[in-house]
């Protein structure tokens, strides 16, 4: 049998058939996925082949393969055994929610997540929340970011998770796809979340709750299928993703719109900061490239980047 794993408890992985129907399941074996050394071997939004296995009326699952993943996200483990925990694979989008205040988000911190999220091959839409409460110049300023984002190629919406401003635009995206919430605390993820399918309860909550009582707990991802045909990965307490490890000659090349310069910059290896006849820096001055992501791309390059690890993640 072949189904989609919606959510894992360490040994156990509950999976789901095409025909809908739920089985427990763990693993035989080892698993070795290429090129990671990861502490689980299978992550929600897997797609696993598994063999059924009938103990005192009880059955369940073994699974026996896994199929090649289309992406996946993971965040390093906090141990220094370099180790990977992968969080989800298989992903099709990311929204990221942003909001000028309450709390504020920094274009530093958008950039960030937008070449981690272009490394990883997972489109991200910008969802500017909040859209009721903000003055003229607040909305301004979204128009503003908005115009910046759409130039490069991402997609923008201006949305109020809590009067319902645009939701069905979200939900028109999110039909027939696997997707993810994203931004900083308080931006309006759950909120959101049950705007879209009302009485949906993601994690977030319980697990700040458990919180407040001293627990320690571990977080585990899981998705969930939606009402209107579409699904989602909650992945508790994320607001952004694990960093990828990067070349300094590679970080341009999840900037879009350095990267279709690149061409044209007099060395194919150009990093586009002191070089000669560089056409990104010369895009920048002719105000073709907004300054505030040449400056998160500079930020990137001197890995003025170890808050934002910690910001990324709880
Ligand atoms: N005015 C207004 N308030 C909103 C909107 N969306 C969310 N909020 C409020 O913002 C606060 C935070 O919203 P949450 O949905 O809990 O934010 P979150 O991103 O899930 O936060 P974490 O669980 O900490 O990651 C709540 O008080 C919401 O009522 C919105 O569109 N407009
Ligand atoms: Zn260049």
């Amino acid at each position: 049998m072949t189904g989609t794993v919606y959510k894992s408890t360490g040994s156990w992985y509950t999976v789901k058939t095409q025909l809908g129907k739920n089985y427990q399941c763990r693993i035989k074996g080892r698993f070795r996925i290429k090129g990671i050394k990861s502490t689980n071997p299978i992550a929600v939004g897997d797609m696993v082949d598994f063999e059924l296995e009938t103990k005192n009326d009880e059955t369940t699952g073994i699974i026996n393969n896994i199929h090649d993943r289309r992406n996946y996200i993971v965040r390093k483990s906090v141990n220094l055994s370099k180790q990977t925990h992968v969080i989800a694979a298989n992903i099709d989008q990311v929204f990221l929610l942003v909001t000028i205040d309450n709390p504020p988000t920094f274009t530093s911190f958008i950039d960030r997540f937008l070449v981690t999220a272009e490394a990883y091959g997972i489109t991200t839409i910008l969802l500017f929340n909040k859209i009721d409460v903000y003055d003229k110049e607040t909305l301004d300023e979204v128009r503003y970011l908005a115009h910046i984002y759409r130039k490069i190629g991402y997609e923008c919406i201006g949305i109020s998770a809590e009067t319902g401003k645009n939701i069905d635009k979200v939900k028109h995206l999110m039909t027939g796809k696997v997707s993810m919430f994203a931004g900083h605390s308080g931006v309006g993820k759950s909120t959101l979340a049950n705007a879209i399918e009302p009485g949906l309860e993601l994690k977030t909550k319980v697990i700040s709750e458990q919180h407040q009582q001293g627990q320690h707990t571990t977080t585990f991802a899981e998705m969930f299928d939606l009402s209107f045909g579409a699904k989602l990965i909650d992945t508790p307490g994320i607001k952004g993703f694990g960093i990828v490890d990067m070349d300094k000659e590679e970080v341009g090349d999840y900037f879009p719109e350095f990267f279709k310069l690149k061409q044209d910059c007099k060395f194919n290896n150009c990093i586009h900061v002191d070089e000669p006849k560089c056409a990104v820096k010369q895009a920048l001055d002719d105000d073709e490239i907004a300054y505030s992501r040449y400056r998160s791309y500079l930020q990137i390059l001197e890995g003025e980047d170890e808050h934002y690890r910690t910001d990324n993640w709880d």
